[in-house]
C-alpha cells in the first residue's frame, strides 16, 4: 500500500531534482531527433511513391542506399530485390529502380526531357569558387548539348579508327611486356591488372599522345589507378545523398574528400599547355589525338569551347574511358576461361582469320568475326561496366508503367544494366547463363524470327546507356576491346592459374574486378 503512495511522490521529488536548466537541455536534445522522426514519417506517409514495394528503410532515408553501395555488392542486392518485389522496387524515398526493359526507349531519350538526377553532380570540381561540370556530370541538358556538339563527331567510328595507330603501338608494347615478364620466364600473370595498365596507357595515348606508363613500370607506380578507384567509391556513395558533397568536397572552409585526381589533372594540363605553345614533343601531327581534336573544336566553336571545357573533355576521357574498357576486357576473358567450350570455339575462329601472331589484330578484320562479337556482347550483358541505375527525373507528363501504375513528375527512376541484362522476359530462363550463341542465328531459326529476337535484345541492352546521354566513347571502347581480345587470343594460350579461385567484384558505379590470375604461354 505504502509503495503505491510513495511512487508519485518519488517521481515528483526526482523532477524537482532535475533543475530547470537540465530540463530545458533535455528538451532541446530531444527536439532534433523528434523533428527528424516526424519529418521522415510525414515525408514517407505523404510520398506518392509509398505504394511501391521495397525495403522498409529505403522508403525513409537514402542512407539505406549508401549502405548498399558500401557493401560492394550493390548489383547483386538489386537483382535480389527485384526477385523479391518484382519489376519496380523503391530504393530511396524518391527513387524507383525499374526492371522494365521496354522503358529504356521511353526514359533514355534524345528529347532532353529526362534530366539526370543530382547523383552525377559530385563528379565536378570547384574552379575559382564555381562548381564546374563536364559532359558526364552536368545535369543541365542545355549545357550538356553545348558541350557535346563541338566534339561528338570525333567519337564516331571513322574518327576512332584514325586512332588505330596509337592503339597498335600500345598493344605491341603490351605483347612485349607479357612475353618478357610472363611467357619467358614462365611466371604467373595477373591478366586483370595488366588489362588495366593497357587501358590506362591506351586512353592517355589516344587522348594526348602520352602514356601514363603503367606497362613500362609494371605497376600503378603513381597510385593514379587506385586514386581513381577511391574517387569512384566517393562518387557512388555520396551520389546517394548529393548534398553531402557540399560538406565533404565543395566545402569552402575545409575540404575533406575525396582524394584529388591530381596526377590526371596535372598530365592533362601539362599536355594542353605544351600543345598550345607548340612545345608538345609527344605529339606527332600525322597521328591525331583527342587533344588535337578538342583544340580544333575550340577553333571551330569559339563560342562554346574554352580551355576549361577542354580540360573537362580530357578528364572525362580518362575517368570514363579507362576502367570501363578494362572491366569489359576482363569480363570477356573471365567468362571465356570459365567456359572452355566457348573459349575453344573463339580460339578456332580467331586463328582461322589468319592474323599475324606478332602484330595487333586489325579492327576491321576482328569485327568480322561473328563468334567474337557474340562473346563480347554476352560478356557485357552479364558484366556491364556500369552496374548501378542510370537515374533520371520523370518529366512533367509523368510516367505510366507497363502495368498501368503511374509515377508522377519529379520522382526519380532508373534502370540498371546489370538487372535488365538478366531480365528473363528478354533473355529467357537461362538469363544467368553465359551463352554467346544467344546472339547468333539458331539452327533452323528463320531470318525474320532471328531479326525480331535480335532487335528485342538490342533494345534491352543498357551497357552504354541510351538517348542523348549515351556513352560518348562507345566506339572507342569497342575498337579497343575487339582488337585486344583478338590479338591476345591469337598469340597466347591463357588459363586460370587456379581454376577454383573466383575473382572479386566490387560494385561502386563501375563493377570492378580483382583476381584474374592466369598462366600464359606462346601459341605454337
Ligand atoms: C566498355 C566501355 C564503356 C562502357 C561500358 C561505358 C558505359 C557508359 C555508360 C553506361 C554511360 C551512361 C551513363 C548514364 O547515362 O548515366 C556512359 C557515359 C559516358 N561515357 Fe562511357 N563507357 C565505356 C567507355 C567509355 C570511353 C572509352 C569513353 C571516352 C573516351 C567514355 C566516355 C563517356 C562519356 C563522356 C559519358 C557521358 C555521356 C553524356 O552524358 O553525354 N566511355 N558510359
Amino acid at each position: 500500500m505504502s509503495s503505491s503512495l510513495e511512487s508519485p511522490l518519488l517521481l515528483r521529488q526526482g523532477l524537482v531534482l532535475l533543475n530547470a536548466p537540465a530540463v530545458s537541455w533535455l528538451a532541446a536534445a530531444l527536439v532534433l531527433p523528434l523533428t527528424l522522426v516526424a519529418w521522415f514519417t510525414v515525408s514517407w506517409a505523404s510520398s506518392p511513391l509509398r505504394k511501391y514495394p521495397g525495403p522498409f528503410l529505403a522508403g525513409f532515408t537514402n542512407l539505406w542506399r549508401v549502405a548498399q553501395v558500401q557493401s560492394g555488392s550493390y548489383h547483386l542486392r538489386m537483382k535480389k530485390l527485384h526477385e523479391q518485389y518484382g519489376p519496380v522496387v523503391r530504393i530511396g524515398p524518391n527513387l524507383l529502380d525499374l526492371d522494365y526493359p521496354e522503358l529504356i526507349k521511353t526514359i533514355y531519350t534524345t528529347d532532353g526531357k529526362w534530366r539526370k538526377t543530382e547523383f552525377y553532380e559530385n563528379n565536378s570540381a570547384m574552379v575559382n569558387g564555381k562548381q564546374t561540370f563536364h559532359m558526364f556530370s552536368t545535369t543541365d541538358q542545355a549545357e550538356h548539348a553545348r558541350m557535346k556538339r563541338p566534339v561528338a563527331k570525333y567519337f564516331s567510328l571513322g574518327h576512332v579508327l584514325a586512332l588505330e595507330p596509337h592503339m597498335d603501338t600500345v598493344i605491341t608494347d603490351l605483347m612485349k611486356n607479357l612475353d618478357d615478364r610472363f611467357v619467358n620466364p614462365k611466371k604467373t600473370c595477373d591478366l586483370g591488372e595488366w588489362v588495366g595498365f593497357y587501358a590506362w596507357d591506351l586512353i592517355s595515348s589516344a587522348t594526348f599522345s602520352r602514356r601514363f606508363g603503367y606497362m613500362d613500370a609494371g605497376h600503378d607506380f603513381d597510385q593514379t589507378i587506385s586514386i581513381a578507384d577511391k574517387a569512384l567509391d566517393y562518387f557512388s556513395a555520396v551520389g546517394q545523398i548529393p548534398w553531402v558533397d557540399y560538406l565533404l568536397d565543395k566545402n569552402p572552409v575545409m575540404r575533406i574528400g575525396p582524394p584529388n585526381l591530381s596526377n590526371i589533372t596535372r598530365i592533362s594540363l601539362e599536355s594542353l599547355i605544351a600543345r598550345m605553345q607548340g612545345k608538345d614533343t609527344n605529339f606527332n601531327p600525322s597521328m591525331p589525338d583527342y587533344l588535337q581534336h578538342f583544340l580544333d573544336s575550340k577553333v571551330a566553336h569559339p563560342e562554346l569551347v574554352d580551355d576549361g571545357i577542354i580540360m573537362g573533355y580530357l578528364l572525362v576521357n580518362m575517368l570514363a574511358g579507362a576502367d570501363t574498357t578494362a572491366i569489359t576486357i576482363r569480363a570477356v576473358f573471365y567468362f571465356c576461361l570459365r567456359h572452355p567450350d566457348t573459349y575453344r570455339r573463339l580460339v578456332a575462329e580467331v586463328r582461322a582469320a589468319g592474323f599475324d601472331r606478332d602484330r595487333p589484330a586489325p579492327y576491321a578484320a576482328a569485327r568480322q568475326l561473328p563468334y567474337l562479337e557474340a562473346v563480347v556482347r554476352e560478356a557485357m550483358r552479364l558484366h556491364p561496366a556500369v552496374s548501378m541505375p542510370l537515374e533520371r527525373y520523370v518529366p512533367a507528363e509523368g510516367l505510366t508503367l507497363p502495368d498501368g501504375r503511374y509515377v508522377p513528375a519529379g520522382a526519380a527512376v532508373g534502370l540498371n544494366a546489370y538487372v535488365v541484362g538478366r531480365n528473363v522476359g528478354v533473355w529467357g530462363e537461362d538469363a544467368e547463363a553465359f551463352r554467346p550463341d544467344r546472339w547468333l542465328q539458331g539452327e533452323g531459326e528463320a531470318d525474320e524470327d532471328f531479326k525480331v529476337r535480335l532487335q528485342k535484345m538490342h533494345a534491352a541492352d543498357l551497357t552504354f546507356g541510351g538517348g542523348s546521354r549515351i556513352c560518348t566513347g562507345r566506339n572507342l571502347a569497342l575498337v579497343e576491346v575487339y582488337k585486344i581480345v583478338a590479338t591476345l587470343v591469337n598469340r597466347y594460350e591463357i588459363d586460370f592459374e587456379d581454376p577454383n579461385k573466383e575473382w572479386e567484384v566490387l560494385c561502386r558505379w563501375f563493377a570492378r574486378q580483382k583476381g584474374l590470375v592466369t598462366k600464359i604461354s606462346m601459341r605454337v
